[in-house]
């Protein structure tokens, strides 16, 4: 545990400093009420009226001393768990980029942003410091008490281990818990995301009632564990706080007695009683703490360690060769040594080529792709990238996909993403795919997505766009023509074939016409 502390406060260790000490002055609390209560006790009993006035000054110097620290525990401490948590979820966010990541499910990484990091910050960050907190006022207490009476204080403070010993038999049993509700929340939010996204589909199927069900059965569950979760955690504290009463009277009994016998004043037994119970709660909680700290410990380690789902595929290897951007010899493509998908494949991809590959579904030309982009490896042969790609390979290749992605942003955010480009290269850009007439209104900054709907030839036409704006020298086109009028359809194969730059395309309804502007054509295996 203490490792994931460590890691979770990281290069925050002023801020964290900082919050130890209010909350080292905060714990002198233990003291200053059961000390003041007492001598109160005590010099009224005494009949020393002139001395209260002096004593609540005193008294009320130090709360104010006490709260201050208090509010300044919050604010360094509430600016030390805003960093954690963009920390956390930035990390989370991140790592879904990783190599080998890209086939994990969205909701996953929703889930642990929205909701595993909240309950990390309840049931670790904040209990982190809440423990130290504990800690400290025990220990100063203790310390306190040992000095004012010790005899008396070590018998009041003993009572108090009682309860300490629940823990010790619970925390498996909680683990277990935390890591049941994980993994049914996970499978709730992945069908949710199924269920809201299907909606049309769902209708279309008349599996309206199907999916009520599936979802209620998934809800149900989720929140049973939930529930099994809580409760488990309540019955804990339950034994606990149980014991703790039991304790918590054996010890005034003592204090009464030694009271009858003189061996202390009323005063001081309040005192003793009221510091060792000051001593004692927080160890009470101490374990409660541990017990919550350590259930969240898995949850903590998901967000932290997650591994990519798939290997990360090998470094593209690059050669000094200038007569091809991209070569293949004898390579073959698929997911099982034993069973390829494709077998010796032999050919270049050169500067300027338009190349068009056939062939039937499921003959392996996704898979073909995937391997050209470096997102899968080949199975065997080599795969070579010539000297005069431009750049990395994420910099060289374009795809338009058969649903090409749109941001919930304006349409200038969807064209740049980020970059700095000039409106009159942007506007230029848009007419050459004909898409100008989306700028009309509101310009550049008509929202698209969620503003606009765009129909699925200008989506492909966007794609285009945006390849043709970052001047990308392999634009590749997955059966782009796929859900288009032939208008619509047309408009998208002119486009392509005058892509500026090497153009593979993946196809088989193209006319005669546009088939023969492609100089190659790959049947998958056949190459001419
Ligand atoms: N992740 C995977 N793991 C194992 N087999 C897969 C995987 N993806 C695809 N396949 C199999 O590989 C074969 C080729 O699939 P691929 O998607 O490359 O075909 P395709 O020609 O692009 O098909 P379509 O035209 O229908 O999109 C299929 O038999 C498919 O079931």
């Amino acid at each position: 545990m203490m490792k994931l502390i460590q890691r979770i406060y990281h290069g925050k260790w002023r801020m964290a400093v900082v919050s130890f000490l209010f909350l080292s002055i905060l714990s002198l609390d233990g003291i200053m009420f059961p000390y003041f209560l007492g001598r109160f006790t005590d010099v009224l009993t005494a009949g020393e009226y002139d001395s209260v006035s002096s004593l609540l000054m005193l008294w009320f110097i130090i709360w104010l001393i006490l709260v201050s620290s208090q509010f300044a525990f919050s604010y360094f401490f509430g600016k030390l768990r805003r960093d954690i948590n963009i920390d956390l979820k930035d990390m989370v966010f991140k790592r879904s980029y990783d190599e080998g990541n890209s086939g994990v499910f969205s909701s996953k990484y929703i889930s642990m942003i929205t909701a595993d990091i909240k309950q990390i910050e309840k049931d670790f960050i904040d209990n982190s410091m809440t423990f130290i907190y504990c800690i400290l006022q025990s220990l100063v207490t203790l310390v306190f008490l040992l000095v004012l009476n010790w005899q008396v204080g070590l018998v009041f403070v003993a009572f108090g281990f009682l309860p300490a010993l629940i823990p010790k038999f619970t925390s498996k049993w909680l683990k277990k818990g935390t890591e049941e509700w994980q993994k049914e929340n996970h499978s709730y939010i992945r069908q949710l995301e199924d269920g809201l996204n299907a909606r049309s589909l769902v209708k279309r199927y008349d599996a309206v009632p199907f999916i009520f069900k599936e979802l209620y059965r998934a809800l149900s569950k989720e929140q049973s564990s939930y529930f099994t979760m809580n409760i488990r955690q309540s019955a804990s504290s339950y034994l606990v706080s149980a014991l703790y009463v039991v304790s918590a009277m054996a010890s005034l009994v003592f204090g009464a007695w030694m009271v009858i016998q003189g061996n202390i004043t009323i005063g001081v037994m309040i005192t003793i009683y009221m510091a060792a119970d000051r001593v004692t709660s927080p160890l009470i909680s101490l374990a409660n703490i541990y017990n919550n700290m350590a259930g969240s410990e898995p949850l903590l380690r998901k967000v932290l360690d997650s591994c990519p789902s798939t290997a990360p595929t090998l470094p593209p290897v690059y050669t000094n060769q200038s007569d091809y951007l991209v070569h293949l010899e004898d390579v073959s493509v698929g997911y099982d040594k034993n069973h390829p998908v494709l077998e010796n494949l032999n050919f270049k991809i050169r500067k300027g080529d338009k190349i068009l590959i056939e062939g039937p579904s499921g003959s392996g030309k996704s898979t073909l792709l995937k391997t050209i982009l470096n997102e899968q490896n080949p199975l065997s042969g080599s795969l070579k990238y010539g000297k005069n790609l431009k750049g990395k390979l994420t910099d060289t290749f374009a795809v338009v996909e058969q649903q090409p992605f749109v941001f919930y942003n304006t349409l200038r955010y969807n064209l740049v993403l980020g970059k700095s480009v000039p409106d009159e290269k942007l506007y230029a850009v848009l007419k050459k795919v004909g898409l100008d007439s989306l700028a009309d209104e509101t310009g550049l900054d008509t929202e698209i997505g969620s503003g606009r709907q765009l129909s699925g030839g200008e989506l492909k036409r966007l794609e285009v766009a945006r390849a043709m704006l970052n001047e990308k020298d392999i634009l590749i086109v997955d059966e782009a023509l796929s859900g288009l009028d032939s208008s619509n359809a047309d408009r998208l194969n002119q486009l392509i074939i005058d892509y500026p730059g090497t153009v593979i395309n993946i196809e088989h309804r193209l006319t005669r016409e546009i088939s023969s502007r492609f100089n190659k054509t790959l049947k998958l295996g056949e190459y001419k």
